[in-house]
This record gives structure tokens, C-alpha cells and sequence, in this order.
């Protein structure tokens, strides 16, 4: 099983670590467009395989493609991640392009691969790979739902003082400070709902803090996040190098689910062996219908701006 990760600063290289770490896959590829950079992460890694006890080969690249020939599973993270203040949106000027560079180069020599696309204004780039690539539809993800569920988690989780390992929860949508869709009618802890728990207005509180989860991160860091962006890329990659059917929200391009049609946005997923192995249309109350629909009005617009 051999895995291209494109991008070797924070996402990239958290995203290399975990996959290394969970020890599935026999290679993985680093390139970076600077000059020795994807080298030394590679090198770096490596001298943790003793530590971590794994045996994955890591190996660094400087934008040479012909060394990621015959990828399994390609990851783009290559592209300029966000500052405090700005939206991710605000990325698609300088990462629209580099997103379209990169995902031509990779297919030029991994015909069979499945995509993961996490640049930033992802829907909008995973978009971009559908419209610019000759690929199957299933095999062209883009990740967001799967963090952003985590964060959700977590935020349940401190609402309720519970142990996170007791809750359940997911959000689709689009992946944005405004577009996420956290499922709190949904969300459970051991099978009872959140609701239970939790006042309208506390719950109404962690979803508002969910859906900027990305912000209040790039606040604090300065930069946006990397731990959890990797460790969510690296669950997707096991999933489908593993072939484990397991269901993730990502961002998939729709043909009338959820009512919507050419689009790529986040809703529920099984991945396996073949990428998107299904959409799992699940019923939704009207709130939420109505929350998707504006965050795919949202994620349109921004398509919008894509020169296609
Ligand atoms: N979808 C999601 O949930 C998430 C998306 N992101 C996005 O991931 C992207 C990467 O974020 P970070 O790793 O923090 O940024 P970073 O700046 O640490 O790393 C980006 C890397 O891409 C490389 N790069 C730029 N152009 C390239 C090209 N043409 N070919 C190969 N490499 C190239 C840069 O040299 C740099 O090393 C950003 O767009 C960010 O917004 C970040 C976190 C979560
Ligand atoms: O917030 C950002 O810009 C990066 C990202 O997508 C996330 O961490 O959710």
C-alpha cells in the first residue's frame, strides 16, 4: 500500500506521523515544492520508527511526481493555510491553482489512486478536482466532516464533563465557519441523546463553538491547525487502505442527495477499497435541511469563483 501526501508543512507531516503510527501502510511519499523540505520531515519521521515501532518506509520528495508513481491514496494539503482574521475561503485565489497543478501531476502517474483533497476552501477544491480531473466520482474525497465531527465530539464532551469515548456525533455541511452542519439532534452519549443532558442554549453553544473550531485554533496558533487535521486525514486513508467500510462525513460530489446536485459538500460516506462506497442518505429535521441548504448556497458561491 503506497500513499502520496503532497504538502510536507503541519497537515502534511501530522497526516505522514499518524498514518506511520497506525502502521498499515508499507510506503509513504512526502513532495513538497521546497527544496529539501519534504527530505528532512521524511528523515525525521523516520528516526521516530524505532521509538513508535513502525515499519512504514517514509520518504521525502522535491516535486519529482515520478516518485509517487502507482499511489494507492493521494493527499493534497499542499497550498497556504489561513491567518487570524481571515475565512478559508479568502485561500482560493493561490490555492485553487496549486491544487489544480498538483492533483493533474499525481493522476498523470497514479491513475488508479483515490483522491483526498484538504487544501482550503476544501468543498471548493474538491469541486475543482471533480470538474478538472477524469476520475470516477467515488474516488475523489474531500476531508472536513471528519474533523470537524471531532471537534464537535469534544465540545459535547466538555459540555457534558463526559469522557469523550462516550459520545457520538457528526457534522455535515460545508466545511466553513458558517456552512458547518453539526447533527446535534442526532449526537448521542451511549445511545441517549445529547438533549438529555444538555439545555437548548448550552447545546446552541456548542455548535456555534464546532462550527469556528478552525478559527478559534488559527487565533490561538497563529497559523491554522495540524494534530487533528492529520490524525482525521489518516483515519480516512486506514478506512480505504484497509478496506473497513467505516462511515465518515466528507465532502463527495452529489447528483440529487440531499436535494442537491453539482456540488461537493460534506454528508455521511462509507469508505472503502473503492473510495466513496456509498452516500448514506440519513433523514434530517427541517432545521437542519434548511442549514444544508444554505451552506450549499454558500459553497456555491465560492465555486463560483473558480475559473473553470
Ligand atoms: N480540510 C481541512 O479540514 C483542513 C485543511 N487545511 C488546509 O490544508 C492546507 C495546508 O495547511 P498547512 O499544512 O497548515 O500549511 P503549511 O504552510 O504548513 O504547508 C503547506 C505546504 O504546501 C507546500 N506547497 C505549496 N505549494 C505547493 C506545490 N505546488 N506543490 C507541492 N507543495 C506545495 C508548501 O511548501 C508547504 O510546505 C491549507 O490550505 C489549510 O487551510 C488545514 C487544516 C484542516
Ligand atoms: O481552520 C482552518 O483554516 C483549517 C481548517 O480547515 C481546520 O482546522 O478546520
Amino acid at each position: 500500500m503506497k500513499v502520496t501526501v503532497v504538502g510536507a508543512g503541519a497537515v502534511g507531516a501530522s497526516c505522514a506521523e499518524y498514518i506511520a503510527i497506525k502502521n498499515f501502510a508499507s510506503e509513504v511519499v512526502l513532495l513538497d515544492i521546497k527544496e529539501g523540505y519534504a527530505e528532512g520531515k521524511a528523515m525525521d519521521l523516520m528516526q521516530c520508527a524505532s521509538l513508535n515501532g513502525f515499519d512504514t518506509k517514509i520518504t521525502g520528495i522535491t516535486n519529482d511526481y515520478s516518485k509517487t508513481a502507482n499511489s494507492d491514496i493521494c493527499v493534497i494539503t499542499s497550498g497556504i493555510p489561513r491567518k487570524p482574521g481571515m475565512t478559508r475561503e479568502e485561500l482560493i485565489g493561490i490555492n485553487a491553482g496549486i491544487v489544480k497543478t498538483v492533483s493533474s501531476s499525481l493522476l498523470e502517474h497514479s491513475p488508479n489512486m483515490v483522491l483526498i483533497v484538504v487544501s482550503n476552501p476544501m468543498d471548493t477544491m474538491t469541486y475543482l478536482a471533480h470538474k478538472t480531473l477524469d476520475m470516477p466520482k467515488n474516488r475523489i474525497i474531500g476531508m472536513g466532516g471528519a474533523l470537524d465531527s471531532a471537534r464537535f465530539k469534544y465540545r459535547l464532551a466538555e459540555a457534558m464533563e463526559a469522557p469523550i469515548s462516550d459520545i457520538d456525533g457528526m457534522v455535515i455541511g460545508g466545511h466553513s465557519d458558517t456552512g458547518m452542519v453539526p447533527l446535534t439532534s442526532q449526537a448521542t452519549r451511549n445511545s441517549i441523546k445529547v438533549s438529555e443532558f444538555l439545555s437548548e442554549d448550552r447545546l446552541e453553544q456548542v455548535t456555534e463553538d464546532t462550527k469556528v473550531g478552525g478559527a478559534t485554533l488559527t487565533k490561538l496558533l497563529g497559523t491554522s491547525a495540524w494534530y487533528a487535521p492529520g490524525a482525521a486525514v489518516s483515519g480516512l486513508v486506514q478506512a480505504i487502505a484497509c478496506d473497513q467500510k467505516k462511515m465518515f462525513p466528507c465532502s463527495t460530489f452529489l447528483d440529487g442527495e440531499y436535494g442537491l446536485n453539482d456540488i461537493c459538500i460534506g454528508v455521511p460516506v462509507i469508505l472503502g477499497k473503492n473510495g466513496i462506497e456509498k452516500i448514506v442518505d440519513i433523514p434530517l429535521s427541517d432545521a437542519e435541511k434548511a442549514h444544508m441548504l444554505a451552506s450549499a448556497e454558500g459553497v456555491r458561491k465560492t465555486n463560483g469563483l473558480l475559473d473553470l
